[in-house]
């Protein structure tokens, strides 16, 4: 049997999760790239990624490099798990290597701060021989922690393009994790990024000692809030109520183990963000999408009053109470605006 090569490029959590979760496969063979050669020493002598994803043994079937060349030369699979702020670096990179045609997915979450774009148009940007549709993306409410165990979990595969999304799906699903596909790439990628905003917020709301009302108020204006930059960038509102948005939404606000959440709460306690992104070696990409979100706001004229809050209270000072206050104490307003039917009103 020809197995399916894929390399998995970027070594933190979610990288070695995925890479696990492949190499679980029989008819895979799977390749971690990581950055450091130290690293990569320690990763193929301990075989367990001690540092980002500790307790979970590699299977056999995975292998480590450091060498990029390697780890691209004449693969059917590329997926990109590195921070979003680095994925424009590492596509230039890769795109001077690729020496075949592989399918090409990115599972990282974010938008780039300078050019506003989620990680596959970056790629599509950077990759001489793919495009926009070309590209796929893999989003949904996935904790490193819980599908590097394989503890049953879901999510979504879109893609312009169906025959890609297709052979990607049946690539990554096992009896742990069912994978669907979604053609609105646009509204799976958005909902991955912006939900990190919303977990922030739920993060800030335990921090100061709110309770779980505040947090389901958060979560429920939080979707709502996505789905409407969403639309106008032209995703679909039903993604949003999918796998890729709600559901990672729910996740990543509830659990422990989201860094986003972990550092809201911290914020809600008093911290500045300096001393959270200096005491972790972890990414945490709602900072960046916060900003990046705040300035789509602005360019496509969406009103977004939590992300609004949230930017004020990560970049200009605002106290976490004060950014709550007056999310609280906004104008009366109707609870689906401007989509509401004014006909299903009575005198
Ligand atoms: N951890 C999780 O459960 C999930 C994470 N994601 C997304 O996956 C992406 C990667 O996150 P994690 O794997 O969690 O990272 P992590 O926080 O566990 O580790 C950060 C990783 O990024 C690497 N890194 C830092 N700067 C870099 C650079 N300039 N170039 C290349 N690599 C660099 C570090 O060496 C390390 O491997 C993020 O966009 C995140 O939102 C998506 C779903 C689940
Ligand atoms: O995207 C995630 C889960 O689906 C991970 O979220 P955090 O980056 O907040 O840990």
């Amino acid at each position: 049997m020809t197995k399916t090569k894929i390399t998995v490029i970027g070594s933190g959590s979610w990288g070695t999760a995925i890479a696990i979760l492949l190499a679980g496969k029989n008819e895979n063979k799977v390749t971690l790239w990581t950055r450091r050669e130290d690293f990569c020493k320690q990763l193929q002598n301990e075989r367990e990624n001690d540092k980002y994803l500790p307790g979970i043994s590699f299977p056999e079937n995975l292998s480590i490099t450091s060498d990029l060349e390697k780890a691209v030369s004449k693969r059917d699979v590329l997926v990109f798990v590195v921070p979003s702020h680095s994925m424009r670096d590492i596509g230039s990179k890769v795109n001077d290597l690729i020496d075949n045609d592989p399918l090409i997915l990115s599972a990282s979450k974010g938008i780039e701060i300078d050019t506003l774009k989620p990680m596959s148009q970056v790629l599509a940007d950077t990759l001489d021989n793919y495009n926009a549709n070309t590209i796929a993306t893999l989003s949904g409410p996935n904790h490193a922690e819980e599908v590097g165990k394989g503890i049953p979990s879901a999510s979504v595969i879109a893609c312009k393009k169906k025959i890609v999304a297709e052979k990607l799906q049946s690539i990554f699903i096992t009896s742990r994790f069912r994978v669907y596909t979604n053609p609105d790439i646009v509204g799976v990628e958005m909902g991955g990024a912006l939900k990190n905003i919303m977990a922030l917020g739920s993060g800030i709301s335990d921090g100061i000692g709110f309770g779980d009302n505040t947090k389901a108020a958060f979560m429920t204006r939080g979707v709502y809030e996505i789905s409407r930059l969403g639309n106008k960038l032209g995703a679909r509102s039903m993604t949003f109520a999918g796998l890729a948005g709600i559901g990672d939404l729910i996740v990543t606000c509830t659990s422990e183990h989201s860094r986003n959440r972990r550092a809201g709460k911290m914020i809600g306690k008093g911290m500045a963000l300096e001393e959270i992104t200096e005491g972790t070696n972890m990414v945490i990409e709602g900072f960046k999408t916060t900003k990046a979100a705040n300035y789509l706001a602005q360019k496509t004229g969406t009103e977004m009053p939590i992300t609004t809050e949230i930017y004020n209270i990560l970049f200009n000072g605002k106290s976490p109470i004060e950014g709550v206050n007056h999310l609280m104490k906004r104008v009366k307003t109707d609870e689906m605006e401007e989509v509401v039917d004014t006909n299903m009103w009575r005198e």
